[in-house]
């Protein structure tokens, strides 16, 4: 989901606190009325898009709907759309999971409109009734806000049914079975086309956004939440490509090839020259200031780009407003030095895979810094920074991600650095504590060996326009972080899909030769 514009996801509590004030000022069950309506709607949407041989598409009327109707208002919602899909003429289905629960005014609704109404009794019940309705649509209404712990019994047996069936689901809401607040996707969880949600966006949203399908917002009148001290509630963001477009740095009349911010790489080593190669050129592609390069590949940077400037020891460097530390450099005992070397300077620090293994041996060399530190771990590498810095925190990436990288921004900012934490992956997060970002790349093709050094370079050269005067002066360090990972992104894209033969696969080669073109596509976007 690489959009143009930002994303700002909330905590649950914060969302109902924001919500309760506009339930309560409107006639009874009228914004749940809107919101089903918004449900209807997409359903309708996805009956339409169905083919049918012969046919240009889809028919609403006279197809038919089933929905999962849970405990809760997220219930009612499904219950009320229900109503509405039998006023287009849909044949539409109740399936009360908790049939004593269910949300009373609007299973009534539901009844009037014509609806069925079915109580299975146990999940073989379930899957046989599924199987007979083999329904056009289905939503997901099992569980919403209120959802905690796996889909139980009844509702975790649906997901496996329907998605055996094929049919196209809209979730309501969250897909069931994913945590709202973090995302965490636990066994049985529905997987569906689209998820329709109501006035603000939920963290899952962006924490999980590969298993929401479609995503839509729907409006519901409700205004920017409060925490409960009144402050306004902790956000989480996607930047879009436009924010991204007015952030990259550009030259502007009275710069020089210092001005706009030096960045020193230090990369490579005998065995990786190529890391020194991807994360130099990559950070040559993304500003028009000097790059220098540190470590015993000189020869091949120059080879490849000429106009990086190269030395072998990192004293010797010369002046640069950022560093980069860490592709392919080894983990030799004469790397810590380095590396201690390169924190001591007042300047933004970026440390990538060997740099962060190297820091995990030797934590002594992590002293106290206010100048920012960007570390940029994959989840193994997370792991071993969090056995050294955060032991309560290691092993927690394959659930509550954003909380894990959270937790150790945390024990790094108790020791008195500054740090911002880039966890990888499909969908990257990015946290100093205070900011915190969820990026999915909109593809995977970046999941590549040497795409990780490509962003390495990206965000040091960011970094370094970052102390200049431009457009990133003032930009909190994980929104810079995240410009850098949107145009990563749109470079894969464009390498992958729109250059060369569509959809045939990249090497980091090819997305570090997309960089030029993702620039120039981000700020198009930007106007
Ligand atoms: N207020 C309004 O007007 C508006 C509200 N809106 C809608 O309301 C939704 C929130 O409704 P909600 O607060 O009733 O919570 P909800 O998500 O239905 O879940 C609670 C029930 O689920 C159950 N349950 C929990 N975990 C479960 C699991 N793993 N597997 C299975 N069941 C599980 C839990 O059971 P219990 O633990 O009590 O046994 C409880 O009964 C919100 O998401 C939005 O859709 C919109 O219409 C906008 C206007
Ligand atoms: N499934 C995925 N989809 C999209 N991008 C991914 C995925 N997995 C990893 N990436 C990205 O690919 C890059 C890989 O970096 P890294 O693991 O450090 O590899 P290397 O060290 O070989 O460069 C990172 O930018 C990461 O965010």
């Amino acid at each position: 989901m690489t959009h143009r514009d930002d994303f700002r996801a909330y905590f649950a509590a914060d969302i109902r606190r924001a919500e309760a004030p506009v339930v309560e000022a409107a006639p009874t069950d009228a914004v749940m009325r809107r919101a089903a309506w918004a449900v209807a709607d997409v359903a309708r949407t996805v009956v339409r898009a169905q083919e049918v041989i012969g046919d240009g598409g889809g028919h609403v009327y006279g197809a038919s709907a089933a929905a999962l109707i849970g405990a809760g208002d997220n219930g009612g919602d499904g219950l009320y759309a229900l109503a509405d899909l039998a006023r287009s003429g849909m044949a539409v289905h109740a399936v009360l999971l908790s049939p004593d629960r269910a949300h009373p005014r609007a299973l009534d609704a539901c009844r009037r409109a014509g609806g069925r109404v079915h109580e299975p009794a146990d999940p073989d019940a379930l899957e046989q009734l599924l199987r007979r309705l083999r329904p056009a649509v289905a939503l997901d209404a099992i569980v919403g806000l209120g959802a905690s712990g796996p889909p139980r019994e009844m509702a975790g047996h649906a997901a496996g049914v329907l998605e055996e069936l094929g049919t196209p689901v809209v979730a309501v809401d969250i897909p069931s079975g994913i945590d709202p607040d973090t995302g965490v996707r636990h066994p049985g969880a529905i997987r569906p086309t689209a998820t329709v949600t109501f006035g603000l966006f939920r963290r899952a949203h962006l924490l999980a956004s590969t298993d929401c399908g479609a995503l839509e917002l729907a409006e519901i009148g409700i205004g920017a939440p409060a925490a409960d001290d009144g402050r306004p509630a902790e956000m989480l963001t996607s930047i879009g490509t436009a924010t991204a477009g007015e952030l990259w740095p550009v030259p502007d009349v009275s710069d020089n090839k210092y001005s706009g911010g030096v960045v020193a790489i230090r990369a490579g080593s005998q065995r990786y020259p190529g890391a020194a190669v991807l994360a130099s050129h990559a950070a040559v592609m993304s500003t028009s200031s000097m790059v220098r390069y540190v470590g015993p590949c000189r020869d091949q940077v120059l080879a490849d780009r000429p106009e990086i400037v190269a030395s072998s020891v990192v004293t010797n460097a010369g002046r640069a407003q950022a560093w980069v530390s860490g592709p392919g450099m080894g983990t030799g005992p004469e790397t810590a030095q380095e590396l201690a070397w390169i924190l001591s300077q007042d300047v933004p620090v970026v440390l990538d895979a060997d740099a962060l293994r190297v820091l995990a041996e030797h934590p002594s060399i992590l002293r106290r810094r206010d100048a920012p530190l960007v570390l940029t771990p994959h989840a193994g590498e997370f792991d071993a920074l969090a056995q050294t810095f955060a032991p309560a925190q290691a092993g927690l990436l394959a659930g509550d991600r954003a909380g894990a990288v959270r937790g150790l921004v945390a024990e790094l900012d108790s020791r008195g650095v500054n740090a911002t934490v880039l966890l990888k992956g499909r969908i990257t997060l990015i946290d100093d504590g205070r900011s915190a970002f969820a990026q999915d790349a909109g593809t995977s093709w970046s999941a590549t060996p040497g795409s990780g050094d490509v962003l390495a370079g990206m965000i040091g050269a960011i970094l370094a326009a970052r102390e200049g005067p431009g457009a990133l002066a003032d930009v909190e360090v994980p929104r810079a972080v995240a410009v850098a990972q949107v145009v990563h992104s749109v470079a894969a894209r464009l390498a992958a899909e729109e250059f060369g033969r569509p959809g045939s696969p990249i090497g980091a080669s090819d997305l570090l030769g997309a960089i030029g073109e993702a620039v120039a596509k981000v700020r198009a976007v930007a106007g």
